[in-house]
């Protein structure tokens, strides 16, 4: 692309996720034009890329990043389909912005590793938005200040109104709380070493075999514990909660966000039902600074090895919740490409 040009992006997965970055990209942020779409299901395609002049839609997504106009791409097919989308916009030297989890399993979030080091320079950015929350972005620089001390724990609250079709237990851990993860990773500024996952009674209300809620522990390797409660069946609304507890305070997130109605003689807090209004802003400023470091020629926020970080961590996790038992984390040796990754 040229200096002052748009950056034209083709979008892959036109579902909840793509086709609300669609719209973003189209009417939200600034710099970017949708170029491309590709989703196998052509009706849905269609529909998320209706009334956008000269976007090309197509059923395959090696043909939406062989689109004209096409300068980088948002990955937001689901996780298995990541690691091939990926290869092939790196083998096209193409910037990418792929949605979390970069690659579920961590052998195939490895290659991509391996595969961007071998390119030598970084192409991909991993769509973990809590780092572009404000109410995230204000505890993480509480803990850098250093005014609370070290930070001892984090607890950390996940819950979900229900669940989509065909989502797993293992999903809780590997997808849901891949977004604590990082979080996790980010605002400690350390890597977690050890996973143990407790499950309670499941609800009567989460479908049939399904292990919902999970209670997560990780411990870290510098010896502190963050606990998540993962529940994505509660029913009542989309909570996200972090509370750092460290030497001298601790600060709370995620009480915001709710609308107070007060009438018939009461009040009554309003809870976001899901993650499109509770981190609208996120994902603006998510997908607004990839634009305009990709069209600077440059690759910020959450990179390829925290993607494999998170998908390390999570597979241990899940190896937790089928034993029951305590797994250590295992992680490759970081390629020099990610020595400044903070973590
Ligand atoms: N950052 C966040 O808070 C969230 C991230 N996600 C992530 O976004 C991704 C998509 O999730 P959803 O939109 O909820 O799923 P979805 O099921 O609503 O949409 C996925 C779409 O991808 C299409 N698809 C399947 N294989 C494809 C391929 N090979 N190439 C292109 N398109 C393909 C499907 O036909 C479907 O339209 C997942 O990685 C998910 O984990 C999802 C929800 C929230
Ligand atoms: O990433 C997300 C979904 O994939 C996941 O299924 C949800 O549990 C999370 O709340 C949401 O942010």
């Amino acid at each position: 692309m040229h200096v002052g040009e748009l950056l034209g992006v083709a979008v892959l997965g036109a579902g909840h996720m793509g086709a609300d970055h669609i719209r973003r990209l189209d009417r939200v942020v600034s710099g970017a034009r949708v170029a491309a779409v590709a989703d196998p299901d052509p009706a849905r395609a269609k529909e998320a890329a209706a009334g956008i002049d000269g976007v090309a839609v197509h059923a395959e997504a090696e043909a939406a990043l062989d689109a004209p106009g096409v300068d980088a791409v948002l990955i937001a097919s689901p996780g298995p389909a990541h690691e091939e989308a990926l290869l092939a916009a790196f083998a096209r030297g193409l910037p990418v912005l792929c949605e979390k989890p970069m690659v579920p399993e961590s052998a195939g979030a490895l290659r991509v590793v391996e595969a961007e080091a071998r390119l030598g320079r970084r192409l991909a950015q991993v769509g973990f938005m809590r780092r572009y929350d404000a109410e995230y972005r204000q505890l993480k620089s509480v803990l850098d200040s250093g005014r609370l001390g070290r930070p001892l724990m984090l607890h950390c609250v996940h819950r979900n109104v229900s669940s989509p079709p065909g989502f797993t237990s293992a999903m809780l851990v590997n997808s849901s709380v891949s977004h604590e993860i990082d979080a996790a990773r980010w605002l400690l500024g350390q890597e977690l070493t050890a996973v143990t996952v407790l499950r309670p009674r499941s609800s009567g209300n989460a479908p049939e075999g399904l292990l919902d809620p999970q209670f997560v522990l990780f411990e870290t390797a510098g010896g502190a514990l963050v606990d998540v409660e993962v529940f994505v069946n509660c029913g009542f609304g989309y909570q996200v909660r972090c509370e750092a507890v460290c030497e001298a305070g601790s600060a709370r997130i995620g009480e915001g966000h709710t609308m107070v109605v007060t009438s018939d003689g009461g009040a009554r807090e309003e809870v976001p039902q899901d993650y499109l209004v509770r981190f609208a802003d996120a994902y603006d400023r998510e997908v607004q600074a990839w634009v305009d470091a990709t069209r600077q020629g440059r690759v910020t926020g959450p990179s390829a090895w925290d993607g494999y970080a998170a998908s390390a961590v999570a597979e241990a996790g899940v190896r937790a919740l089928v034993s029951g038992g305590r797994v250590t984390v295992e992680l490759a040796a970081r390629p020099e490409l990610y020595a400044d990754d903070g973590v």
